[in-house]
C-alpha cells in the first residue's frame, strides 16, 4: 500500500514559529481532512507534503524514501495534486486537459494510447463532464473547471490525491457527488488529504482531521475525536451550534451577539 507519511514536520511560513511538528501518514482508506482559518497554512502544508515546498525541517517520504530524493515523474505517478488556484496553461479542450493526467506515465515522444483516452472519458463521465469533451477549458465555468481538475486528476490514477478545497466552485449536487467519489475511491486504492473549509463536508466524509492553528500549533486523529465543539470554536474564532441529524454532525455559525 502506498504511504505518504509526515516526519517531525515543520512546514515553512515566513515570519512563523515553529509550533508543533506533524507526524502522520496517508495511505488508502484514509481520507484526512485539514481544517483552519484563513492564513493557518492549509495551502502551504499541502504543497509541502506534496514536495513543491521545502519543509521548515523535517521529513516527507513516499514509501520510506525522501520526495525531495525522487524525481517528479516517478512522484506523478503515485500522487496526484489539485490545486486551489489554476491558470490554462495552454488553450486545450475538456478532453486534452484531462489526458494531462497521463502524461507522468508517458516517455517523452510518446503519445497517448487508446487506453489513457478511455481513462480520460472515464474520468469525465465520473465527473459530468462527458458531453463537454470538445469544448475550449476557457469557456467552462468556474465548478466546471473545478470539476475538471478533478477528473484529470483521477485520469492520473493516483494511489494518493491531495487535493486544495475540492468543493470550490461547486453546487450541492456537485459537492456531495465529488466528496461521495472521493470516499469510493480510498476505500479502493487511494489515500487522500483535503484542505477543506466546509466543516460539515468533513465532518461526514473525512474519517481523520488535522486542526491547525494560525500560531502553528495543530493536533489531529480520528475525526471522532476532533470534531469537539469546543475546540472547533477555539479553532476558528467563532461560536458554533451543533446539530444531530441522522445520525450526522451539523455544525452551524451562530450569529454575533452584537453585529458591528
Ligand atoms: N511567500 C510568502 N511570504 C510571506 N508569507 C507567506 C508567503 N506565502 C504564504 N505566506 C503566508 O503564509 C500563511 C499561510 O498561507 P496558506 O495559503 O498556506 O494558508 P491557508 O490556511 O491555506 O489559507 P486560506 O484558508 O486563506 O486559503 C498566510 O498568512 C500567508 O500570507
Amino acid at each position: 500500500m502506498t504511504t505518504l507519511s509526515a516526519h517531525q514536520l515543520v512546514i515553512d511560513i515566513p515570519g512563523r514559529s515553529d509550533g508543533t511538528a506533524l507526524n502522520l501518514s496517508v495511505q488508502a482508506g484514509d481520507i484526512w481532512g485539514v481544517l483552519g482559518p484563513n492564513g493557518a497554512g492549509k495551502t502551504t502544508l499541502l504543497h509541502t507534503l506534496a514536495g513543491l515546498r521545502q519543509p521548515r525541517s523535517g521529513e516527507i517520504h513516499l514509501d520510506g524514501r525522501n520526495i525531495h530524493q525522487l524525481r517528479r515523474k516517478q512522484l506523478a505517478q503515485s500522487l496526484a495534486v489539485v490545486f486551489q488556484e489554476r491558470q490554462d496553461g495552454f488553450p486545450g479542450t475538456v478532453l486534452e486537459t484531462a489526458m494531462i493526467g497521463r502524461h507522468p506515465f508517458l516517455a517523452p515522444w510518446d503519445v497517448e494510447t487508446a487506453s489513457d483516452l478511455l481513462l480520460a472519458r472515464q474520468s469525465l463521465d465520473l465527473l459530468e463532464l462527458a458531453h463537454l469533451e470538445q469544448r475550449l477549458v476557457s469557456t467552462l465555468s468556474g465548478g466546471e473547471r473545478q470539476r475538471l481538475a478533478i477528473a484529470t486528476a483521477l485520469c492520473q490514477t493516483p494511489s494518493l490525491l491531495l487535493a486544495d478545497e475540492p468543493s470550490n466552485h461547486l453546487d450541492l449536487h456537485h459537492q456531495v457527488q465529488v466528496m461521495e467519489l472521493l470516499q469510493r475511491r480510498a476505500r479502493n486504492d487511494c489515500g487522500i488529504f483535503l484542505c477543506l473549509h466546509d466543516l460539515n463536508l468533513a465532518a461526514r466524509y473525512c474519517n481523520r482531521l488535522l486542526l491547525l492553528y494560525p500560531d502553528g500549533r495543530a493536533c489531529w486523529g480520528a475525526k471522532e475525536d476532533m470534531l469537539s465543539l469546543s475546540a472547533l470554536e477555539a479553532l476558528y474564532r467563532q461560536p458554533l451550534t451543533l446539530i444531530e441529524h441522522d445520525g450526522q454532525q451539523l455544525f452551524v455559525p451562530r450569529a454575533s451577539e452584537s453585529p458591528r
